[in-house]
């Protein structure tokens, strides 16, 4: 067992506990928000043919130009249902134009395209318009430079350009842009398992609470941040303040997960019976965190059947869990999924005041520029972090005038 971590190397030792989980393959569709387990690199150009920039006329030489039929621009007619592949299907005499639309193929032979609203169709004969005055304008000029307004194939990557590296999480912008790339699949790792286990007689699910009751402030919310995380809440257990039901709770946990989360019984009374049964019966890899909120948070593997399951003991304080699920259990989920952990930032402060430990809280970008505290952070209460941006860690040396924080994006 480490010593009492900081919470930068409680994340590091939580990004060791989580082993890469298998992967499948998914249509695209199903990817979005997925992680690659593959990195994935153009097989064609992109684009991959040579196309029209403009709807237009694709012209050789200078003008008037003869217009040849082949690959209509009108398709409305019925001559032609594919215009724009035809429009490319033999090559350009010299002098001649012929109609091309947005994204159709330049034939062989082609110097540019002239868009539609320059071109003046005189009876099978096309000038530029404006020609009838001798003054057609610049910008009519401007669509005979050579290679005007046509796509040239590769222009946006060749082939054998990466798309996506390996643990990229995918975006609607890189389905899209595999989607183009001729892609149908794309290998994702599988979404690891979390059962999340609860602890507390004191805590109800329903109703007003009495003195002595709590609202569960947990099992509303863990299974979506555990989702949107990546992972995949399988249960979520109420489990009684008795060691011979969490002992068992904690059995089918492992069995039937990738991640098991509990909240609650970290401290050291005698009523903290996650953090006796975790020291029982588990390796511990840390049994506290140098922080506050989320001191009492722990780490450990317990076994099961074939494997060693890595379980993350957030205490029951509200706001002391949330901050351990941001600082432990969120690397975890991407060492499982072969992420790259989420990068920090550094924000502008005021100046902090040394402290005994480096204090994790719910910070908001204020008018002035500069990042403060929430009000209302104690370790128990939710108000300052449903008022958060993100957490700032306030170093135990303090901040001094001038000076930047870390900050931690939330995980939602
Ligand atoms: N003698 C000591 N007491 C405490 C210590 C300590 O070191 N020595 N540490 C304090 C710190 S720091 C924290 S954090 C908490 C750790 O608490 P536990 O993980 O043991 O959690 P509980 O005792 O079960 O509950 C603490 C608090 O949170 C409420 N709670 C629990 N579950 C929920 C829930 N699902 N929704 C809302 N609120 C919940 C519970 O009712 C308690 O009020 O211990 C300090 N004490
Ligand atoms: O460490 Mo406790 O988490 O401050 O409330």
């Amino acid at each position: 067992m480490t010593e009492t971590p900081s919470w930068q190397e409680a994340m590091m030792i939580a990004a060791s506990l989580g082993a890469p989980v298998p992967a499948h393959p998914v249509p695209l569709a199903e990817a979005i928000g997925a992680t690659a387990a593959e990195e994935l690199r153009t097989r064609i150009p992109l684009p991959h043919y040579d196309s029209a920039a403009m709807d237009g006329y694709a012209v050789s030489g200078p003008g008037p130009w003869r217009l040849d039929p082949v690959g209509s621009a009108e398709p409305t007619g019925g001559l032609d249902s594919e215009p724009h592949r035809t429009s490319g299907t033999r090559p350009l005499p010299q002098g001649c134009a012929r109609a091309v639309l947005t994204g159709g193929l330049i034939p062989e032979g082609t110097s540019s395209v002239l868009r539609q609203e320059f071109a003046d169709d005189r009876g099978g004969w096309l000038h530029l318009a404006g020609d009838r005055t001798d003054d057609p304008p610049a910008a009519a000029r401007g669509d005979l430079t050579p290679g005007r307004h046509i796509r040239t194939a590769g222009c946006e990557a060749p082939a054998g350009t990466v798309m996506v590296t390996e643990g990229t999480v995918l975006s609607p912008a890189h389905i899209a842009y595999l989607s183009i790339a001729g892609f149908d699949e794309v290998l994702v790792r599988s979404r690891p398992r979390v059962t999340v286990l609860t602890t507390g007689d004191e805590v109800i699910s329903r109703g007003m609470p009495q003195p002595g009751q709590v609202r569960d402030a947990f099992t509303p919310v863990l299974p979506t941040v555990l989702g949107s995380l990546g992972a995949r809440p399988v249960q979520v257990h109420r489990v009684g303040d008795d060691r011979g039901e969490l002992d068992r709770a904690l059995d089918a946990a492992v069995d039937a997960s990738d991640l098991v989360v509990t909240t609650g019984g970290t401290g050291r009374s005698g009523a903290d019976l996650v953090r006796r049964a975790l020291t029982d019966r588990g390796t511990v890899a840390f049994s506290e965190v140098a922080m506050r909120p989320g001191h009492p948070t722990m780490a450990a593997r317990l076994p099961s059947a074939e494997r060693a399951v890595p379980v993350v003991a957030l205490p029951g304080n509200p706001l002391a869990a949330m901050v351990a699920l941001r600082v432990v259990v969120q690397p975890v989920i991407e060492a499982m999924l072969d992420r790259a952990p989420r990068p920090v930032s550094r924000v502008p402060t005021e100046p902090v005041q040394p402290s005994r430990v480096d204090r994790l809280l719910p910070g908001l970008l204020a008018e002035d520029g500069l990042w403060r505290t929430t009000e209302a952070t104690g370790a128990n209460m939710l108000r300052g972090l449903a008022a958060a941006q993100g957490l700032l860690v306030l170093p135990r040396e303090g901040i001094s005038d001038g000076g930047e924080a870390v900050l931690l994006d939330l995980p939602w």
